[in-house]
């Protein structure tokens, strides 16, 4: 049988993180652990890592594009928060970025990892920053980097 799966070091790829300014508090959370992330597991040097700060999680994904387009990027970390207010505007802006940012993944068939929290109130994202429920900027940033060796392997 052969298996094909990717490893975590990456030290020859080109990443981008693009992240939304909206709920900024809990986002540079996210990008805190993305970098690390990036940099200590990934073995990836600093001048190989580019970051790209949006309004909100609705910019991500045209942000996304581009730079998938530039082909200049192995990989791609998009990181962001989704807080539900009172009306329907949650399912609007989370809905369409996950669409929109998959979406830029299959049309330009390079890694896109959905690092954007979702949640019902500010204390699940706090959790999901760093905190007891973990970071969501790294689980991000390692499956951008596994599959950027996924995508290696299985070539063109
Ligand atoms: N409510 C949240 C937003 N809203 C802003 C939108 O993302 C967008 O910037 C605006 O509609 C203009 O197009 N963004 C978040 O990232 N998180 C939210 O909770
Ligand atoms: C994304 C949201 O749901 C939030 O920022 C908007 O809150 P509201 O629905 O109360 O306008």
């Amino acid at each position: 049988m052969k298996v094909i799966e990717g490893v975590i070091p990456a030290p020859q790829a080109k990443i981008a993180i693009v992240v939304s300014r909206f709920n900024s508090f809990i986002n540079d959370r996210l990008v805190e652990g993305a970098l690390d992330t990036l940099k200590r597991q990934g073995q990836i040097a600093d001048e190989n890592i580019t970051l790209v700060k949006v309004p909100g999680a609705v910019e991500l994904p045209l942000a996304a594009k581009r730079l998938a387009k530039s082909k200049q990027f192995d990989g791609i970390v998009a990181l962001g928060c989704v807080i539900r207010g009172g009306t329907a505007h949650f399912e609007y802006v989370s809905g369409e970025c996950a669409k929109g940012l998959a979406q830029v993944a299959l049309e330009a068939e390079i890694p896109v990892a959905f690092g954007v929290l979702t949640t019902e109130n500010i204390e699940q994202a706090i959790e999901r920053a760093g905190t007891k429920a973990g970071n969501k900027g790294v689980e991000a940033a390692l499956s951008t980097l596994e599959m950027i060796n996924v995508m290696n392997a299985l070539g063109a």
